[in-house]
C-alpha cells in the first residue's frame, strides 16, 4: 500500500479531519497534514486549534483558538461532510483538549481501548482517531501549555485509537526514557496502559548505534497483545520539519480508506520515509519533509 488509490474523476474521495495548529512557515502542523492528505487522494477537513507564528528557525508566537470555535469546526464538518478518520496534532492547552474530547465523544470519533467492542461485545464503528501528542516544536519551542500535559495524557490519549509520540513526547507522557529496543517496548506498554488502543513509538530520534548496524529507523506498534516493527532506511537530513505530522497524517489517510491498523502504519512509515528523502532546504533553519515525490 505505498500509495492509496486515486479517486475516479467526479467521485467523492475518503474524508479525513485534522485538528491541529497552523504553521505559518508551511512545514508542519495543519499545512503538513493538508499536503499529505491531498497527495494521498483524501479530502481534508480542518479544525484549527491554534495559530503559530513560525518559520524554519522556530516559533515566536502562539494564539490558541477559543475552545468553542475548535469544537464548532469539528461538529460543523462532521455533520455535513462526514469523515472516515481523524487526527489531532498541536492542541495548545487544556480547555481546547477538553472541548475536543467532549465533541469527539459526542459524535463518535475515537474511543481508545474502549473502542474495540461495545458493552454488548459487538464491534464498534467509531471513526478512528490518531493522536499525535505534540508538546514542542523540533526547535524546542513549547506548543502545549505546561499545565496541560495532564489533560493530554488523561483525556485525549485514552480516546486515541493510535497514539504516535516521538521520544521526547514519550518521556513526558510516560516517564520512560527510550534509548534502545527494550525501553521502546516499555514505552509502548505504558502508552497502552494510559488507554490508547494502539501505541506507535517512533524510533527516528534513537541515538546512533541504538538502531543496530544497518542504520535503520524502527517504529514499534503495540496493542497490548501483539507487536509489530516497521523499519525504514535512516535518511541523513536536517530537513525533517513536519516528519511526525506527516507520518500521523498518512496513517490517518490509510485508516480513512478502511485499512487495518498495522497496514495503515506500514503505509505511513513508507510514506514518511519517501517524504524524508524528498525533504528540501528552506529558510535559515530546518526545511520540511515533502510529499512532492507523489507528483513524479
Ligand atoms: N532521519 C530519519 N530517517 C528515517 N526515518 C526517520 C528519520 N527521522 C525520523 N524518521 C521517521 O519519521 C517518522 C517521524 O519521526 P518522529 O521522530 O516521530 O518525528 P517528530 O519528531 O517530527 O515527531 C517516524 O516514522 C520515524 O521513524
Ligand atoms: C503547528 C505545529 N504543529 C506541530 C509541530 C511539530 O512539528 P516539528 O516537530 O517538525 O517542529 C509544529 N512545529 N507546529
Amino acid at each position: 500500500m505505498t500509495v492509496l488509490p486515486v479517486p475516479a474523476p467526479g467521485r467523492t474521495p475518503p474524508r479525513a479531519l485534522t485538528i491541529a495548529g497552523s504553521d505559518s512557515g508551511g512545514g508542519a502542523g495543519i499545512q503538513a497534514d493538508l499536503r499529505t492528505m491531498a497527495m494521498s487522494g483524501v479530502h481534508a477537513c480542518v479544525a484549527v486549534a491554534a495559530v503559530t507564528m513560525q518559520n524554519t528557525t522556530g516559533v515566536t508566537g502562539v494564539h490558541p483558538v477559543p475552545p468553542e470555535i475548535v469544537a464548532g469546526q469539528i461538529r460543523t464538518v462532521v455533520q455535513d461532510i462526514g469523515v472516515q478518520a481523524a487526527k489531532t496534532g498541536m492542541v495548545a492547552e487544556a480547555p481546547i483538549i477538553e472541548a475536543i474530547v467532549e465533541t469527539c465523544i459526542g459524535i463518535g470519533i475515537g474511543g481508545g481501548r474502549g473502542s474495540a467492542e461495545s458493552h454488548d461485545g459487538a464491534p464498534r464503528c467509531a471513526v478512528p482517531l490518531v493522536v499525535d501528542p505534540v508538546c514542542a516544536s523540533m526547535h524546542g519551542d513549547p506548543l502545549l501549555k505546561p499545565h496541560s500535559l495532564a489533560a493530554l495524557r488523561d483525556l485525549l490519549v485514552p480516546l486515541a485509537d493510535l497514539v504516535t509520540p516521538n521520544l521526547d513526547e514519550v518521556r513526558l507522557l510516560t516517564g520512560v526514557d527510550v534509548t534502545d529496543g527494550a525501553t521502546q517496548r516499555d514505552a509502548a506498554r505504558a502508552l497502552v496502559g494510559l488507554g490508547a488502543r494502539w501505541a506507535l513509538v517512533t524510533g527516528g530520534h534513537l541515538r546512533a548505534g541504538a538502531d543496530g548496524p544497518t542504520g535503520e529507523s524502527t517504529d514499534l506498534l503495540f496493542d497490548g497483545r501483539d507487536w509489530f516493527e516497521f523499519s525504514g532506511p535512516r535518511v541523513h537530513t536536517g530537513d525533517d520539519h513536519g516528519g511526525g505530522d506527516t507520518l500521523a497524517a498518512a496513517i490517518t489517510c490509510a485508516l480513512a480508506t478502511g485499512a487495518a491498523m498495522p497496514d495503515a502504519v506500514a503505509h505511513g512509515k513508507d510514506w514518511v520515509t519517501r517524504c524524508l528523502r524528498w525533504a528540501y532546504p528552506l529558510g535559515a533553519g530546518h526545511g520540511p519533509v515533502s510529499p512532492l515525490w507523489r507528483l513524479q
